[in-house]
């Protein structure tokens, strides 16, 4: 099977183009414009997890290894497209437009970032996994109706292929032919549970033969190979043609969530021994060098502006107003029911501090 879903490469580890036909394909400021966000999102994750680590945020979850795949995947949308993330999405979700300030109070444990942008139709992020893929296929039907040529997206990882919703939500999508690209990030683990116990397939692209769709695999290092394919689903998509299946095989660097301790299931050692040479940022580094579009001077300024947004952001995440103890009662459901009632009652009775 996987001579059947070849990987798509564009560049190689070194940078290189793998086809010299190539040369002329993308413009340097598009080239610029993605190492400019996986930078971004790799700085805004590596002060993610830092700031978990000293106490200023609550669980974190940490996306280092994927931002070729979530940057590819995220400049490939069109504006009006839709965007379905999960928990590990939000460098996609950033990438795409979302709200950094919003992004922080969400890590923050703040209802204020539930919602990751009020212009863009970027999802809540799904922590329940695949149970936004049948949400996706639904937007993408409703712009079909409607007669627009707007797409969405789905993310999701390998784990959750294994799940039912993965199935619902890919087969009426391709029944109905919905304008959506289903975004797989094999990341080889669900938690500590690698990708050969979870399935017996060879690969995840190869499931899409059973939804009679096309399936896609695509080294999801290489941020110009996911952007391609992204692309060309995404058109596809629009000249009502239907889903694809994409699986952009890639690699998580550091832990499942901050919560979590990697060494327990896999050889963290050897992840850090050859995280440089498959490192998706210095891969496009080596690229921009080859190609003499490389400026030391440009890369020290975008990381000092990189800096600075992070910074000030994370400065109003600190001084943003705490939520009343009571607000806990407002958001479990539409209309309260009356235990909920009494409980928010015995609380504001108590000054709110109990
Ligand atoms: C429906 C459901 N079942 C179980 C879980 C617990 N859970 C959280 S993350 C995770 C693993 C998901 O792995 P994968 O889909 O590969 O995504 P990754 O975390 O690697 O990005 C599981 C089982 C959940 N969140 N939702
Ligand atoms: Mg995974």
């Amino acid at each position: 099977m996987r001579e059947k879903y070849p990987l798509l490469q564009i560049i190689d580890q070194e940078g290189k183009w793998l086809d010299e036909s190539n040369e002329e394909g993308l413009l340097e400021e598009k080239v610029k414009q993605f190492y400019y966000h996986m930078l971004r999102i790799r700085t805004y994750d590596q002060k993610g997890v830092a700031l978990q680590r000293q106490g200023r945020i609550g669980t974190y979850v940490p996306f280092a290894g994927q931002e070729a795949a979530q940057v590819g995947s995220a400049l490939a949308l069109g504006n009006e497209d839709w965007m379905f993330p999960t928990y590990r999405d939000h460098g996609a979700s950033l990438t795409f437009g979302a709200d950094l300030d919003r992004m922080l109070l969400h890590w923050n444990g703040r209802i204020e970032g539930c919602l990751p942008s009020r212009e863009k139709k970027i999802m809540p992020a799904s922590i329940p996994i695949a149970t936004h893929l049948p949400h996706a296929t639904g937007a993408a039907m409703a712009e079909g109706y409607k007669g627009t040529r707007n797409a969405a997206i789905a993310y999701f990882g390998d784990g959750a292929t294994s799940e039912g919703d993965f199935h619902e939500g890919i087969n009426i999508a391709s029944v109905f032919k919905a304008p959506v690209v289903f975004f797989n990030q094999n990341n080889g683990y669900a938690i500590s549970l690698p990708v050969e116990k979870q399935m017996n397939s060879e690969t995840i692209a190869q499931k899409a033969e059973a939804y009679g769709i096309p399936g896609v695999r695509v080294d999801g290092m290489d941020v110009f190979a996911v952007y391609f394919a992204v692309s060309e689903a995404l058109e596809r998509s629009r000249s009502g043609k239907g889903p694809t299946l994409i699986e952009a095989v890639t690699m998580r660097f550091g832990a499942h969530t901050t919560a979590d301790d990697p060494s327990k299931y896999r050889d963290q050692a050897e992840v850090n021994r050859i995280r440089d040479q498959v490192d998706p940022l210095l891969r496009l580094e080596k690229h921009m060098k080859h190609r003499g579009i490389w400026e030391m001077a440009w890369r020290d300024s975008i990381e000092t502006a990189i800096q600075d947004e992070l910074e000030a952001a994370i400065k109003r995440m600190e001084t943003y107003e705490q939520p009343a103890v009571s607000d806990m009662f407002d958001h479990v459901f539409a209309e309260p029911t009356w235990t909920i009632e009494k409980q928010k009652q015995r609380i504001l009775s108590t000054g709110g501090s109990s």
